[in-house]
């Protein structure tokens, strides 16, 4: 039967360890076995069941996120899971909710910017989730501009207390996941007011609601901020509103580990910069290049198999007609999204490592790399996440018509990621931040401080000298431009620690081989898609871009007997990729059938609605009535 036979003779025909491969990609034999392991344990539990989530309403959709919430972490303390483990557990429950930011920006804040004293205050609570955490920095009127948050924390010498106040409407925290139902907590970023002087944003542990009846606690409005894009998606999320009115807090609620004010009132810096109030957005940023990766893989996957399925046109002698991955327009298009969703693994491995080691520097007091994990934190956010935005829409595409059911699991998928490019930072701003970076390297170029990290090669570019004073004279009016060039700067991080990647050990019968495969097509298509500014300046001739052409459709066709087995390196279960084009089994058309039976629309045979609506237009009635 189509499907079976197809994707069986596709794995047959792969030229690689298909098992040593999944080991690259999970990062070590440990991450594949505990991945594995968790990833089944979730798809065989019935709780964590996601086949009807784009046909509940918001509100049973919102409780159902809650009733996962609560299984995981009872499953996670009765299986008494590690970190990771239960870290791998919330990935593969794959909803997103209030346990995301509690686990991935509430806690890491309070580590990041908190005192010892703090933590060891807050911490335990936290872990053992007696407190429940949420990060409200965004406010309605200001997001990417951070210094321009108005809510204030007033310190009162009299009472040893902050007062947290929204003075306008605009100072309304606004998006914050997991605020608007769940959270009884926040870290707060608001301006620190001593004795009248503002002293800019610092952060701020706050009680929200009552630790008894969850009712919010005086002087504190709270609610959801309302639907968002797409069904089911990113509405299984509390994204919030909040409001103070004097709210007043312990002055020991003031994250304290950038700068103090002690009990007189007096604001005592410490020795580390003051950026590190930012801290926690570098984290999740660096987290947000590896979960591109999955993101993007995900699709790929699904368009893959599907792509091997599925046969259009071309009969050829035995009366089958052509698979459609065969066509050169489909592999010039899947190709190098499945060559992208390696290079984004690896590179996001690389920024994990950058993080740890500016962390570890960091406590040693050497904060000269900071400016260097900040850029290339932001730059690689914005790159990959727009590119898999634009990969999900792609894939969904590739998959023709039916990439337009839910059931192909890609809507869900493209409506649940897209805000990727916005949170954390919008990829433009972003940019525009690496931007000022590459200039400010390119400035000390002539003052002897050689560049160093990503930025060695501007060392080697003696134009770079000319740019300088050309956007000196203004970085806005120039910056579309700067912000190609931030994109560009990324990119060639992407390509370098891809092949970096290459220089390691890397065992497994022809697994190097597929590697430097995918990574020469990330590599000549992104040569390709640029094209106009290559040749434009001069980096390569006519001829070059021809042979490199010439090159990439050649490696697509050494790709394509290993493209589904480079999918199936991934390890995905089907409840993970939840989708009826991506099975593993390729049982696509009678899967296909049999979900369409269960929208609720076919409960009834005649629609409700119908005596009302369609009988008086058939029997005339609506006409007959006008006349
Ligand atoms: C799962 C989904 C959950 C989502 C959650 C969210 O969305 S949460 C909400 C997420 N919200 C957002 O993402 C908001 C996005 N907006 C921002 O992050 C900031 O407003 C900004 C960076 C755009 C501007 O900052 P600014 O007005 O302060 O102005 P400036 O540009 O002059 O920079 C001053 C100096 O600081 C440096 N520096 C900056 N950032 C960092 C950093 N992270 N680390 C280290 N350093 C950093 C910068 O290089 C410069 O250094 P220099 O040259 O003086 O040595
Ligand atoms: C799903 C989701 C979850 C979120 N979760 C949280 C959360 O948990 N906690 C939290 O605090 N926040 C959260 N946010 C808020 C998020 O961080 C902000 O929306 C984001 O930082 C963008 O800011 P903004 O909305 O102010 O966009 P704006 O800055 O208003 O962007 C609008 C447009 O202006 C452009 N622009 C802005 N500034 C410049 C500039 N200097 N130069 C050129 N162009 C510019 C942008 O490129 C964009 O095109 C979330 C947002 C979303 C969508």
């Amino acid at each position: 039967m189509a499907g079976f036979d197809d994707l069986a003779s596709e794995r047959s025909k792969a030229q690689f360890d298909v098992e040593e491969m999944k080991v690259i990609w999970a990062g070590s034999r440990h991450t594949l076995e505990v991945s594995d392991r968790i990833s089944r344990l979730v798809a065989n539990d019935p709780v964590f069941r996601k086949d009807t989530r784009t046909m509940l309403s918001r509100k049973d959709l919102f409780k159902n996120t809650l009733r996962k919430a609560a299984h995981a972490w009872k499953r996670i303390i009765e299986l008494r899971l590690s970190e990771e483990e239960a870290a791998e557990l919330r990935f593969y429950v794959d909803e997103p909710a209030f346990m995301d930011l509690h686990w991935g920006m509430f806690i890491p804040t309070i580590k990041g910017q908190g005192t010892e004293e703090q933590q060891q205050k807050w911490l335990p609570l936290a872990y053992k989730m007696k407190i429940i955490g949420c990060y409200a920095q965004t406010e309605l009127g200001h997001g990417s501009n951070v210094q321009g948050l108005e809510t204030t924390a007033t310190f009162d010498p009299q009472t040893d207390e902050f007062i947290i106040h929204s003075p306008t409407l605009t100072s309304s925290k606004w998006w914050p996941g997991g605020l608007g139902k769940v959270s009884t907590h926040a870290v707060v970023y608001g301006r620190l007011i001593i004795d009248s002087k503002d002293y800019g944003v610092n952060g701020f542990i706050v009680q929200l609601r009552s630790l008894d009846d969850h009712l919010p606690l005086p002087g504190i409005t709270i609610g959801d901020i309302g639907m968002k894009f797409g069904s089911g998606a990113y509405n299984t999320m509390d994204n919030g509103v909040l409001r103070f009115d004097h709210v007043r807090i312990p002055r020991d609620q003031m994250l304290m580990r950038v700068s103090q004010v002690t009990r007189e009132g007096k604001l005592v810096q410490s020795n580390v910069p003051w950026q590190l109030v930012y801290g926690t957005m570098v984290y999740v940023r660096q987290k947000i290049v590896s979960d591109a990766s999955c993101a993007l893989s995900r699709a790929v996957c699904i368009a893959t198999r599907y792509s091997a399925v599925r046969r259009q046109f071309g009969l050829q002698s035995n009366g089958i007609e052509t698979q459609v991955i065969d066509y050169k327009t489909q592999q010039s298009r899947l190709f190098p999204l499945l060559a992208s969703a390696y290079a984004f693994r690896f590179v996001g491995e690389w920024l994990k490592w950058l993080y740890m080691d500016v962390n570890q520097r960091l406590q040693a007091s050497d904060f000269s790399t900071l400016p260097e994990a900040h850029a290339c934190t932001a730059g690689l956010k914005s790159l990959t996440t727009s590119a898999t935005a634009d990969g999900i829409e792609e894939c969904r595409k590739l998959c023709g018509g039916h990439g337009y059911l839910c059931s192909s699991g890609l809507p869900e998928l493209f409506a649940v990621y897209i805000p990727a490019c916005t949170y954390e930072g919008d990829n433009i701003v972003l940019l525009l931040q690496v931007a000022r970076f590459l200039i400010k390297t390119v400035s000390q170029l002539g003052s002897g401080k050689e560049p160093v990290g990503t930025t060695v090669y501007m060392g080697r570019v003696e134009q770079l000298m000319q740019c300088h004073c050309a956007v000196q004279k203004g970085f806005l009016e120039l910056s579309a431009d700067l912000v190609q060039a931030a994109v560009a700067h990324c990119q060639l991080i992407v390509v370098s620690k891809f092949i970096e990647k290459l220089q390691q050990d890397i065992p497994g019968k022809g697994v190097k081989g597929q590697l430097e495969a995918l990574c020469n097509i990330y590599a000549l298509f992104i040569l390709h898609k640029h094209l106009g500014d290559f040749l434009s300046t001069g980096c390569i001739t006519p001829k070059q871009a021809s042979l490199a052409n010439a090159q990439l459709r050649s490696l697509y066709s050494q790709v394509r007997p290993n493209a589904i087995a480079l999918v199936d390196a991934f390890n995905y279960t089907d409840h993970y990729l939840s989708s009826v084009l991506g099975r593993y089994d390729g049982n696509v058309y009678p899967k296909l059938y049999e979900e369409a039976w269960k929208d609720p629309l076919n409960d009834s045979v005649v629609p409700d609605g119908y005596q009302e609506y369609i009988q008086p237009i058939l029997k005339q009635q609506l006409r007959n009535a006008r006349l």
